[in-house]
């Protein structure tokens, strides 16, 4: 019996690791709890250093810290292009396009010194992840309340005047997956025209080519981040807001739409020059565990 219990405890990593190989469906749900364990595990252990120095925005440093590695156990690679747009002295807004979690290796990747995401209140309940989230000075802000929200944001504005503070927001405001941008909320953009600084848009290239959670399917690949030319907003007045929303987010589409086209290409010709055949024209996600193997 007890032989047999230790064949049994000897095969079950091996099965695992079997099953990790052959099928993609499992391998996704391993990479998705190994980031969601990574994220909590750095979130304890760094807390307690993060707390010495109290709720900051210097904090924000160990949370790019303990992020910055997980592309490397996913196999990602990160393409900025642009950096030089966030080469800005003073405070300004970051607007992003939000697709998954995963956007957090695109944040970290590119995040500017001084810079805090704004964040849904849920986050804050989330055990020591809220608590490293609130040390690292994340601004929270429940979206099911509007008038609180705002005023969340409009104190926002004067710090970042006086304290010289940059904030990311993602305007779609939810989690976005399709493959055009949802509509804008208008927050980011009143913060940038009351704080009087300007707005640089950041585009994550589509994930498609390695990510999807609706096909659960996550291998390796490549990323691309391009950072857009600032906008100014000095002279600007809330009743601008909705042209300004509507600009940036045009701008913002059309990247997305040009940097969708160019790394499916560039996945393609990268392929096909590793003998793995061409995957245009095919639909999306079909072919993509065999091209990428992992
Ligand atoms: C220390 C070691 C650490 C180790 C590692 C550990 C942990 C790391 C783990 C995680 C890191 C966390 C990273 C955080 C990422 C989180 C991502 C998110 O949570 S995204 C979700 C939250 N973000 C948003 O919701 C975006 C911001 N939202 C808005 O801006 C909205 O506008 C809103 C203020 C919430 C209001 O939304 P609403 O649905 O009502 O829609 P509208 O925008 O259309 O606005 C309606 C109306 O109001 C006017 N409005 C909006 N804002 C303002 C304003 N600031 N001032 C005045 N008026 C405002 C707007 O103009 C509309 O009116 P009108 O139609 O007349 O124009
Ligand atoms: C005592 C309680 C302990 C609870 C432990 C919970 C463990 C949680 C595990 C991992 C946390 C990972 C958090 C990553 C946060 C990523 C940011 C993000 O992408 O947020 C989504 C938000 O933008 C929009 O949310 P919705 O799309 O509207 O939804």
């Amino acid at each position: 019996m007890d032989v047999l219990l230790l064949h049994g405890l000897l095969l079950l990593p091996l099965a695992a690791l079997l099953l990790y190989r052959c099928s993609p469906h499992f391998q996704y749900l391993c990479k998705v709890a190994f980031f969601n364990c990574w994220i909590v595990a750095m979130a304890t252990l760094l807390s307690p250093f993060a707390a010495f120095r109290g709720r900051s925005v210097d904090n924000m440093k160990l949370l790019r810290a303990a992020l910055l590695p997980l592309k490397r156990f996913y196999g990602i690679r990160m393409r900025v292009r642009g950096a030089e747009q966030l080469q800005l002295q003073g405070p300004f807004v970051i607007v992003c396009n939000h697709q998954a979690s995963l956007d957090l290796m695109g944040m970290v990747e590119v995040i500017p010194e001084r810079c805090v995401p704004i964040a849904k209140r849920e986050l804050l309940y989330l055990g020591t992840v809220g608590w490293a989230c609130w040390l690292s000075g994340i601004i929270f802000i429940d979206r099911h309340r509007r008038d609180t929200a705002i005023e969340v944001i409009s104190h926002t504005a004067s710090t970042m005047r006086h304290e010289n503070l940059r904030v990311w927001v993602f305007p779609e405001g939810t989690r976005n997956p399709g493959k055009s941008m949802l509509p804008f909320k208008r927050g980011a953009f009143h913060l940038a025209v009351q704080a009087q600084v300007p707005i640089v848009p950041i585009v994550i290239s589509p994930y498609w080519d390695f990510f999807s959670s609706k096909e659960k399917r996550f291998t390796s690949g490549t990323c691309t981040i391009r950072v857009l030319p600032r906008v100014e907003t000095r002279g600007l007045s809330p009743k601008d807001v909705p042209e300004l929303t509507e600009s940036v987010r045009q701008a913002m589409a059309e990247a997305l739409a040009e940097m969708s086209m160019s790394d499916h290409e560039d996945q393609a010709t990268e392929q096909s020059l590793l003998g793995l055949g061409d995957n245009r024209g095919r639909p999306q996600g079909q072919g993509d565990t065999a091209r990428n193997g992992k």
